[in-house]
């Protein structure tokens, strides 16, 4: 589905959509546990595929109640699915769901769409072989489909953390109802860290404990998933709130408030901080979880994104609306996403008209004497590039039709009726 967006204004307040990553791993977890009730989910095609995940291995999983999804687990002990499990186009379900399959002697099969069977499985599927389990990619290539088993009982890997924490966050989330715990040692630097203290913080409410070492990670097994009262409650998600954020920065009428927007352990929490060095006027009351944004003259600046990989299409919509140069760097992790962003958005924003030079790890965007227009943008079905482009719609003189758009379903099922809301000329 094609969406038109036009030159326009947006105003008025929005409440952030529940955490993609808390919500995987809070439905994941009460299915290691007996079973739990999880308040406020995102219930998007993403985290879709992580309750079919649950289902598959033996839990059972009630969305009949709209704002909570009651989840009976399999108790730490997953049974061999009657079916290959489609993680459809989440790498986080992929990634976490790999870990448990491979508590189980018989095989499961994993497979995904077009771009999540591009994606790299490799280490993860090494860890898992270390551990005396059975993981394997069809093709050979370290990429789904994949078939993994073998009953594994805990023990030492040793795995790169340079191309996604979520390896990391499955053999913790596995490690703990393994028999002898899993230690992991990270072999080369951890990327988008703040994602495994997510993980940390969720294991610490469902009552695991897992904790950081010298080297890595390490959670004892035989532990139990337990949360308290039986329930867990979702925050909301930062990644998406920097959509609402920027658009507020860069086409805010009076002002754009975004709520459900407490402090926790997302590191793409780190847009506030983002926007405020480039010149937005806004403010955070972390006490009632309210941000406001003014329309502000944004100016360039340079950003790390080791941590905060999501963020790179929302800061190169805002750095090709900024006066002067924005410099993302830390950015290599960011091509192993449901597409290459870096490359996405220095192709799309250049078909608007900005100036944007790509790295292997670094996207520069030169806000000087450029301005936007409208243009046809591929929004290479990839929900961040979608949304990064419709906020840089906002903003373009003309019309900017942004291609492929309902793929916003993967973490922010209703983004253009928000934008709309807050008064966007959008055309559907
Ligand atoms: O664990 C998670 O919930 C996620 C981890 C990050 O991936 P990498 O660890 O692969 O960078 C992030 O990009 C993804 O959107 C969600
Ligand atoms: C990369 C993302 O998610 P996943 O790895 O779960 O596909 C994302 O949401 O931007």
């Amino acid at each position: 589905m094609d969406v038109t967006i036009r030159e326009s204004a947006v105003a008025g307040t929005t409440q952030a959509p529940p955490s993609k990553s808390y919500t995987h791993r809070a439905i994941l977890a009460a299915g290691y546990a007996g079973g739990a009730t999880v308040h406020d989910p995102l219930v998007s095609a993403d985290t879709k595929a992580t309750m079919r995940a649950v289902s598959a291995y033996g839990g059972t999983v009630d969305r009949s109640d709209e704002s909570a999804i009651a989840v009976e687990g399999f108790d730490g002990r997953p049974e061999t699915p009657d079916d290959v499990i489609d993680c459809a186009n989440s790498g986080t379900t992929m990634r976490l769901v790999t870990a448990t399959a491979a508590l189980q002697d018989e095989l499961t099969v994993l497979t995904g769409d077009d771009s999540l069977r591009s994606r790299p499985q490799g280490p993860l599927l090494d860890a898992v072989g270390q551990l005396g389990g059975r993981a394997d990619s069809t093709r050979s290539n370290g990429q789904a489909p994949l078939v993994v088993g073998g009953g594994i009982d805990g023990g030492t890997v040793a795995i790169p953390g340079d191309v996604s924490s979520q390896y990391i966050t499955a053999l913790l989330m596995a490690g703990a109802v393994t028999e002898s715990g899993i230690d992991v040692d990270l072999t080369t630097e951890l990327k988008s860290s703040p994602y495994v203290d997510i993980t940390l913080e969720v294991l610490e409410d469902f009552g695991v404990t897992a904790e950081q070492t010298h080297d890595g990670y390490t959670v004892a097994g035989g532990q139990s998933y337990d949360p308290a009262d039986g329930t867990y409650h979702v925050p909301g998600d930062f990644s998406s709130m920097s959509y609402l954020l920027a658009m507020g920065a860069l086409a805010g009428d009076d002002s754009v408030t975004v709520t459900s927007a407490f402090p926790s352990a997302q590191g793409d929490s780190a847009i506030v901080d983002i926007l405020d060095r480039m010149g937005a006027t806004l403010d955070w009351d972390r006490e009632d979880g309210e941000i406001t944004v003014e329309r502000s003259a944004l100016s360039g600046i340079e950003v790390g994104v080791e941590d905060t990989p999501d963020l790179l299409p929302t800061i190169a919509t805002l750095g090709a609306a900024a006066d002067g140069v924005t410099r993302i760097t830390d950015a290599e992790h960011v091509r192993y996403k449901e597409t290459d962003r870096v490359s996405a958005m220095a192709e799309e924003l250049t078909k608007m008209g900005a100036e944007v030079e790509e790295k292997q790890d670094e996207l520069v965007v030169y806000g000087e004497d450029t301005s936007l227009h409208g243009a046809t943008v591929d929004g290479k079905a990839d929900h961040r590039i979608i949304m990064s482009l419709a906020v840089a719609g906002l903003v373009a003189d003309g019309e900017t039709t942004v291609t492929g758009t309902e793929h916003v379903d993967v973490s922010f099922p209703n983004f253009f009726e928000v934008l709309s809301d807050l008064g966007a000329a959008v055309e559907r």
